[in-house]
């Protein structure tokens, strides 16, 4: 498969995308804040939006591919089954030998696919019984789940992020999510469908880094977030892997300091591009931003700092006077408030100028509308209980 992103908003060709399934139905009251959600969506309608958001994609030419899918594939066509299973039950934590034993003894019983399926399900502590007991076993079964499930997984955009011809597989910054880099860390290391492609960032890292922090603003600059979920230090990683362990054609990375808080969780939550010169924005964006702007040298990153305002950054590194931005939400301090809390800045643009947008947000997407902008509107009364748009369900993995 061909990897190809050097661009926010060209002709999407192939995207990965990830359909909800049994691990929303495992998701409870007590464990909402730890599994960063607000509120738990009704899986039957939250399938049919999604499935309403991949048809949208169809109708309009792009390739959909599910991540499960390629895992599955991956898994069953290399014979690495057992030693995945291995892997996520280490980064799962699991420590008791009793139970990492029949945990995995009970996994490797179901078909590849099903496997699949029960691993992002959770596994709850009523499901089978161990045959060996102890007093340690005793005290864990008194818990929930021998396995979280991964509800976040929809937003395939957070754990693997393709840029340029290669792939950055993301150490995630909660426990929550960390094991979601190694579905597709599996399938971009193993499967032949994927074979050589560069990997400028592995899960093991110390340091975190999440996608949807990370802008490809064209072939030559990159937008990162220094956010609660991306620490510098992944940035100068990346930074130097890609300038000068690689050809790509980036030289720039605009580091960008954000708010620490849950309302600016990644870069994409403040701002998206719709189209070459235009860009849906965090309406409380007023305030100049802290840039560093990480450049390639001969054989050093140069680093200079800078306080402007987003649109004075896009114009001078973008190299462009036209740029525009639109306010989420407008000028309506409410509408604002309202539409930003359900993802209404957070689109997806698949082609220059057509964006895919919550139906939810209609006051945006009048304004956007009004802009010349073409929205396609999908459903998401269940899919936006998770805090994300159409831009963090989906990574892109070709555009032209
Ligand atoms: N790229 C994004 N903005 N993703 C949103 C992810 C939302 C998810 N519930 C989380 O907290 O991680």
């Amino acid at each position: 498969m061909k990897v190809n992103v050097y661009s926010e908003v060209k002709k999407l060709k192939i995207v990965l995308l990830h359909r909800p399934g049994l691990e929303l139905e495992n998701i409870e009251p007590d464990l909402l804040e730890e599994l960063l959600f607000e509120d738990i969506p009704y899986l039957k309608k939250a399938q049919q939006e999604h499935d309403y958001f991949a048809k949208a994609l169809k109708d309009n030419g792009v390739e959909v591919k599910y991540v499960t899918d390629l895992l599955t594939n991956t898994l069953e066509k290399k014979g690495l089954k057992e030693q995945f299973v291995d892997e996520y039950l280490n980064l799962s934590e699991v420590k008791n030998e009793y139970i990492l034993e029949a945990l995995k003894e009970y996994l490797l019983a179901f078909e590849t696919k099903e496997m699949v399926r029960k691993i992002i399900g959770g596994v709850r502590i009523d499901e089978f019984k161990l045959t060996k007991n102890s007093f340690s076993t005793v005290v864990h079964l008194n818990k929930q789940f021998y396995l979280l499930p991964l509800p976040n997984l929809y937003f395939q955009r957070d754990p693997v992020a393709f840029v340029g011809r290669g792939a950055l597989i993301n150490r995630m910054k909660t426990k929550a999510r960390r094991r979601e880099s190694l579905f597709m860390k599996y399938v971009l290391k193993y499967s032949d469908e994927f074979s050589n492609i560069p990997i400028y960032y592995d899960m093991n890292e110390p340091f975190s880094i999440e996608g949807g922090d990370v802008l490809v603003l064209s072939d030559k600059v990159l937008a990162i977030g220094i956010s609660q979920r991306t620490d510098p230090e992944a940035i100068e990683r990346v930074a130097n892997k890609i300038f000068y362990e690689s050809d790509e054609s980036f030289d720039t990375i605009l580091a960008i300091n954000m708010p620490k808080k849950r309302a600016y969780m990644h870069l994409d939550t403040i701002f998206t591009m719709v189209s070459e010169n235009k860009f849906l924005v965090h309406s409380k964006l007023e305030t100049s931003l802290h840039v560093y702007v990480l450049k390639k040298n001969k054989d050093e990153i140069e680093v200079t700092e800078e306080d402007l305002q987003l649109e004075d950054v896009l114009k001078k590194y973008l190299e462009r006077n036209d740029i525009e931005l639109i306010k989420c939400g407008g000028d309506d301090e409410i509408a604002a408030k309202r539409e930003q809390w359900n993802d209404g800045s957070n689109v997806l643009a698949i082609s220059p100028g057509t964006v895919i947008a919550y139906e939810r947000n209609y006051v945006t997407n009048q304004l956007l509308r009004e802009k010349g902008i073409n929205v396609i509107e999908i459903p998401s009364s269940e899919l936006s209980r998770g805090r994300g748009g159409p831009r963090c369900m989906s990574m892109p993995i070709c555009r032209e």
